[in-house]
C-alpha cells in the first residue's frame, strides 16, 4: 500500500468543512493559522522539519495578514511539494516562476471572487459619486446634512473599465442598470460579439482616461500595471472624476492619487485595496475625499465558500491526478 498522502494547509475552511473531511479522508492534513508573515515562515519551516515532506501545500481565504508566500517562506517545502494552491483570482503574492522552477504547480480560485468583487465596485462607485461616507461621517455626528454639497448622478455619466477579465466584466454588466455608459480598455480586447452582448465600447488607454467619470480599476497586478495610474495619467483625466479600486492598491501610485484627491483634480476615491495592507497610509483613513474598506470584496459567505472548495478542490484533484483544477503555471520538468 503507498503512504498516505502528506499536506500542508495554512489556515482552516470556515465553510467547506465538508471538502475539508473528505480530503483528510484520503490525506493527512497539517493545518495552522498564523497570526502574521513572521510567524507563518517560522510555522511552514517547523511543520516541514517535523512532518514533511508534503506532497502539496495550500493557502485559504484572508491571507493577507501573512502573505506574501515568499521564497524564503516556501523554500523548506522543496525538494518534494508538487502544488501550491492559493485562495484568490489574483496570485501576485505568490513566486509562480519559482514554484514552477522548483517543478511545482501554482494554482488559484479564478471564478470564486468574481461577483462580489464586482458588487463591491458597483458599491464603491456609488459610495463615491452619493459622497455616503462624508454623509455617514455626519449623521453619526449629529450633524445631519450641515454642510454636505450635493452629489453626483449615475445615469449618463461614462463608467470606465481598464481590465476586462472576469471581474471587469461583471462589473459592466451590473454598473449598466444604473444607467452609466461602459467603455474599457484592457490588454486583451473582447470579441466583438462580446463586446455587443456586454454592450462595451473599447477605447484607447488615452481615451478611456479622458472620457471616464468613474475609473475602475480591474487588471491584474503585474510588472505592467505596478504604478499604472500615476501623476501622468492622473492628468489626462477628466477634472472631478471618480476612482474605484477594487484589483490592487500596488496598482495606484499612491503618492500621485493623494495629491490629486488634495489638490482637488480628482472628486473621490473608493478603494477596497492598499499598499501595504492591512495598514494603509493614514492619509486614506482620515481623507474625507477617500471612502476606505478592508479588502472586503471577496469577503461573503458565497465567495469564501466558493473559494475554499476551490482551493481544497486544487489540493485534491492534484493529488489524484498529478495536475490542480486551476493551475497557474506550468512546472519545469527535469
Ligand atoms: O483579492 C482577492 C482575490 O484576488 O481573489
Amino acid at each position: 500500500m503507498s503512504p498516505r498522502k502528506q499536506v500542508l494547509g495554512i489556515g482552516a475552511p470556515r465553510l467547506a468543512t465538508a471538502e475539508f473531511a473528505s480530503l483528510q479522508e484520503i490525506a493527512d492534513v497539517h493545518w495552522f493559522t498564523p497570526v502574521d508573515h513572521a510567524q507563518c515562515i517560522a510555522e511552514v519551516a517547523r511543520l516541514c522539519a517535523e512532518k514533511g515532506p508534503f506532497d502539496a501545500a495550500y493557502v485559504l481565504f484572508g491571507t493577507a495578514k501573512y502573505s506574501p508566500f515568499t521564497e524564503t517562506m516556501l523554500a523548506p517545502l522543496f525538494p518534494g511539494c508538487g502544488l501550491f494552491a492559493s485562495g484568490g483570482a489574483g496570485y501576485d503574492d505568490i513566486p509562480t516562476a519559482w514554484l514552477a522552477s522548483k517543478g511545482a504547480y501554482a494554482a488559484n480560485t479564478p471564478t470564486a471572487v468574481t461577483n462580489a468583487t464586482a458588487d463591491m465596485a458597483v458599491f464603491l462607485t456609488l459610495a463615491a459619486l452619493r459622497n455616503t461616507t462624508q454623509a455617514e461621517m455626519n449623521v453619526r455626528a449629529g450633524k445631519w446634512r450641515d454642510g454636505l454639497e450635493l452629489t453626483d448622478d449615475p445615469m449618463g455619466k461614462t463608467f470606465g473599465i481598464f481590465g476586462i477579465g472576469k471581474i471587469g466584466q461583471a462589473t459592466a454588466r451590473k454598473i449598466q442598470a444604473l444607467g452609466m455608459d461602459v467603455i474599457y480598455n484592457s490588454r486583451t480586447r473582447l470579441p466583438e460579439a462580446d463586446e455587443k452582448t456586454l454592450n462595451l465600447t473599447y477605447v484607447s488607454e488615452d481615451e478611456l482616461l479622458a472620457r471616464s467619470d468613474v475609473l475602475s480599476l480591474h487588471c491584474p497586478l503585474t510588472p505592467d500595471t505596478r504604478g499604472w495610474l500615476n501623476a501622468d495619467r492622473i492628468a489626462k483625466m477628466k477634472d472631478g472624476a471618480y476612482i474605484v479600486n477594487t484589483s490592487r492598491g500596488d496598482i495606484i501610485d499612491e503618492p500621485a492619487l493623494k495629491a490629486a484627491l488634495e489638490s482637488r483634480k480628482l472628486a473621490h476615491a473608493a478603494l477596497d485595496v492598499f499598499v501595504g495592507e492591512p495598514n494603509p497610509d493614514p492619509w486614506f483613513t482620515s481623507s474625507p475625499y477617500v471612502t476606505v474598506q478592508p479588502h472586503f470584496g471577496a469577503f461573503t459567505k458565497g465567495t469564501i465558500h466558493t473559494g475554499e472548495r476551490q482551493v481544497l478542490d486544487n489540493v485534491r484533484t492534484f493529488l489524484e491526478t498529478g495536475k490542480p483544477r486551476y493551475p497557474v503555471n506550468e512546472p519545469v520538468r527535469t
